[in-house]
């Protein structure tokens, strides 16, 4: 941990070097006394944390010193420390933007000791909000978020790029697991708004009688049940970015509703009377085709005028090419990176089986099952037999592969017949074919494997 610097600024030399020495018990701090302001505001290219200020200097008022410290450097802890006991003096000192007022007494140090902890403790957790601010942003950059160099993924990128540079709405469309969620994020992180809210409401995940109260909070007493008042989460992304996923879940009662509040810019909890003006960007997705659920009667046509806005399609994994292999290396490095493992390395074979299967479930399957392959994996190489597919829809993976009719039949029956234990009559029972053609087959493949 680095040294807190200290400034103390005290013109008795007595009490200042009492407090320097009393200070100094903690050895993480670095101590520098003054007895001047002057002096205080010569060294403040010396980056202080805190400066404790003695009120009553001889050559500056202590709230003209103040001041003069946060023009100069307006995130220093300034601790004023005063012979006076007057009310209005702390208050004003306070409001010009000193985080203490302490009164000199027998107390003041163990009292300056207590609030130097305090603002060092401030100082840390903001250090960390910051740290964690800068490491979402990364994570959503461009670079590390939406990886690909196939045509299909390019267009989305400039579409990307255009929204980031206005507050349109956007709408995403693609399959489950194609990473809507992902692209909303990195639209808001890129964006103005990124150090604003980012809150994201999955339609699907919410019971039908919550939804109002979810969207647009209630005041307390509301309905049997409301407690207390709720901020809704239209009011929580204020300033930020709201991402309405799985749209086209949302009942017909609730769109009319919706809509409201996105043609006026405001909303009124549930209960309450006052109407609260919004600010906030509005992202949506889907996996469904909008446009068929307007035409099916499933929702609105107004609101999908009003929400279509910027159209960003994902293509599926399927049709991304080589992308799977960019995406495979990302989550490999990713995996590593998490786990502190060394660098794990991709067959040939491997790559062949992970660029002919279709991924039903896109980007998502293709990082649960790259997880598990470095798991799985020896000599620190991801070979074929470490991919596991699980997919719910293994005839894709099946029929992916460019095979005849008579190669496919015979998959089959030999699958079947070494379930069976290659009983021929119970395989041909089974599979509702005749016997002769299973012994036709054996006798085939017996052929084929003489050398
Ligand atoms: N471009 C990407 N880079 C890294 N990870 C991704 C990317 N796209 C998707 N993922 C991964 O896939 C998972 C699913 O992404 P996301 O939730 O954004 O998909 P979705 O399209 O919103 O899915 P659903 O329709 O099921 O909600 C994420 O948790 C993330 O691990």
């Amino acid at each position: 941990m680095q040294a807190l610097k200290i400034f103390l600024v005290e013109d008795d030399p007595f009490f200042g070097e009492a407090i320097k020495f009393h200070l100094t018990l903690n050895p993480d701090y670095d101590i520098k006394l003054f007895q001047t302001g002057k002096e205080c505001l010569e060294k403040l290219y010396l980056k202080p944390d805190i400066i404790c200020l003695d009120f009553g200097l001889p050559d500056i008022s202590g709230d003209m010193l103040l001041k003069k410290i946060l023009q100069v450097n307006n995130t220093i802890a300034v601790i004023m420390i005063s012979g006076q006991e007057d009310i209005e003096v702390a208050v004003n000192c306070l409001k010009a933007g000193a985080k203490d007022y302490l009164v000199k007494n027998n107390n003041t140090k163990d009292l300056l000791w207590n609030s130097i902890i305090k603002i060092r403790e401030t100082l840390s957790l903001q250090n960390q909000v910051e740290e964690l601010k800068e490491k979402l942003e990364q994570k959503f950059s461009f670079e590390n978020t939406i990886i690909g160099q196939s045509d299909a993924i390019k267009d989305v990128f400039k579409k990307i790029e255009k929204a980031i540079q206005s507050n349109i709405t956007v709408s995403i469309s693609g399959e489950t697991g194609t990473g809507k969620e992902v692209v909303a994020k990195a639209i808001h992180y890129n964006s103005e708004r990124k150090n604003k809210p980012f809150v994201a409401v999955n339609m699907a995940a919410i019971p039908r009688d919550l939804v109002e109260s979810e969207f647009f909070g209630h005041e307390k007493g509301a309905f049997t049940g409301a407690d207390n008042r709720t901020i809704g989460k239209f009011e929580q992304a204020e300033g930020g970015t709201i991402f309405l996923d799985e749209i086209a879940e949302l009942d017909l009662s609730l769109q009319s509703k919706l809509l409201r509040v996105l043609q006026e810019r405001e909303v009124t909890r549930i209960g309450g009377t006052t109407k609260i003006k919004l600010n906030v960007r509005l992202i949506i997705a889907t996996h469904k085709d909008l446009r068929q659920e307007v035409l099916k009667g499933n929702f609105r046509e107004d609101l999908y005028y009003r929400v279509i806005g910027l159209p960003v399609e994902l293509p599926p994994l399927r049709d991304r090419g080589n992308d799977v292999l960019l995406l495979t290396k990302h989550f490999i490095d990713l995996f590593t990176k998490e786990n502190k493992m060394k660098a794990i390395g991709l067959t040939k074979s491997a790559q062949a089986k992970l660029l002919k299967y279709s991924f039903p479930g896109n980007v998502r399957e293709l990082k649960s099952v790259i997880d598990l392959a470095c798991v799985m994996c020896d000599d620190q190489q991801i070979s074929e037999e470490n991919l596991t597919f699980n997919s719910l829809k293994e005839t894709d993976f099946f029929l992916s592969e460019s095979k005849t009719l008579k190669e496919y039949t015979s998959e089959i029956i030999i699958h079947f017949l070494k379930q069976n234990k290659n009983d021929v009559l119970k395989t041909a029972k089974q599979l509702d074919i005749g016997k002769s053609t299973i012994y036709n087959l054996i006798q085939s493949v017996q052929l084929k494997n003489i050398p």
